[in-house]
């Protein structure tokens, strides 16, 4: 924690999703997924437009072809492209101040805001943001910090077609719009991995679709 977080709300890494949960069914505005099987929000407008633009050149100056972490054999699985925010960027500060604020998770946790970007055709098929326990290089991401709790997303801009992200267990389309959040829990309430996590950024048909993303990680983000 340094002189600027410890203004910010800590409730925990997200393992227990129960002070996270509180704080944004206390918030107005936030809308929760009527699913058992899912912890998820959404709550519209949480980033200003201007905020949003100024994110979106910062994505553009540091955006390269994505990667994933376990390699499947599909080379078409992740077409879109990624970038690493700069962490002292007072944009990038403002960001992760409005996210602390409205979910109460611990900024120690947090894994740096990535930004990504879908041109026409681009996509992430179907995932989970938790690292397969038996995947191959699950040391390699999750030795120092664990696996992934919750994650946040934020779009910035809506495309004139297509790139919903598409959450196929609970049959829930979010569409993208600027400054809109979704958060959800990667966990079920007993800590336990989630399958129904399981999402996808269908296709954009036509413009480009902008988000960023921030992880939070079991253990404080040590890389
Ligand atoms: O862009 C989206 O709608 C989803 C992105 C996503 O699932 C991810 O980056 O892990
Ligand atoms: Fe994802």
């Amino acid at each position: 924690m340094n002189a600027l977080t410890e203004a910010w709300p800590d409730l925990g890494n997200g393992l227990d999703s129960a002070p996270i949960v509180a704080r944004l069914t206390a918030t107005p505005g936030v809308q929760r997924l009527p699913s058992p099987k899912l912890t998820l929000f959404v709550k519209r407008d949480v980033l200003p437009p201007e905020l949003c633009a100024e994110l979106i050149t910062r994505i553009d100056a540091v955006r390269r072809p994505s990667t994933i972490a376990d390699p499947n054999g599909d080379s078409a699985f992740r077409t879109s492209e990624t970038g690493d925010l700069p962490a002292d960027d007072p944009t990038v500060i403002d960001t992760e101040r409005h996210i602390a604020m409205l979910t109460g998770l611990s900024a120690a946790h947090g894994e740096p805001i990535q930004g990504q970007r879908y041109a026409v055709g681009q996509e992430f098929k179907a995932h989970t943001d938790y690292f397969d326990l038996n995947g191959a290089d699950y040391h390699r991401y999750c030795g120092l910090s664990g696996n992934r709790t919750w994650t946040v997303m934020l779009y910035l801009n809506t495309p004139e077609a297509g790139g919903a992200t598409r959450f196929k267990a609970v049959d829930k389309m979010i569409q993208p719009e600027p400054g809109k959040m979704v958060a959800w829990s990667n966990r079920r309430a007993d800590g336990s991995l989630n399958p129904a996590t399981l999402h996808q950024a269908m296709k954009v048909r036509a413009g480009v679709k902008y988000v960023i993303t921030k992880w939070y990680r079991e253990l404080p983000w040590r890389g």
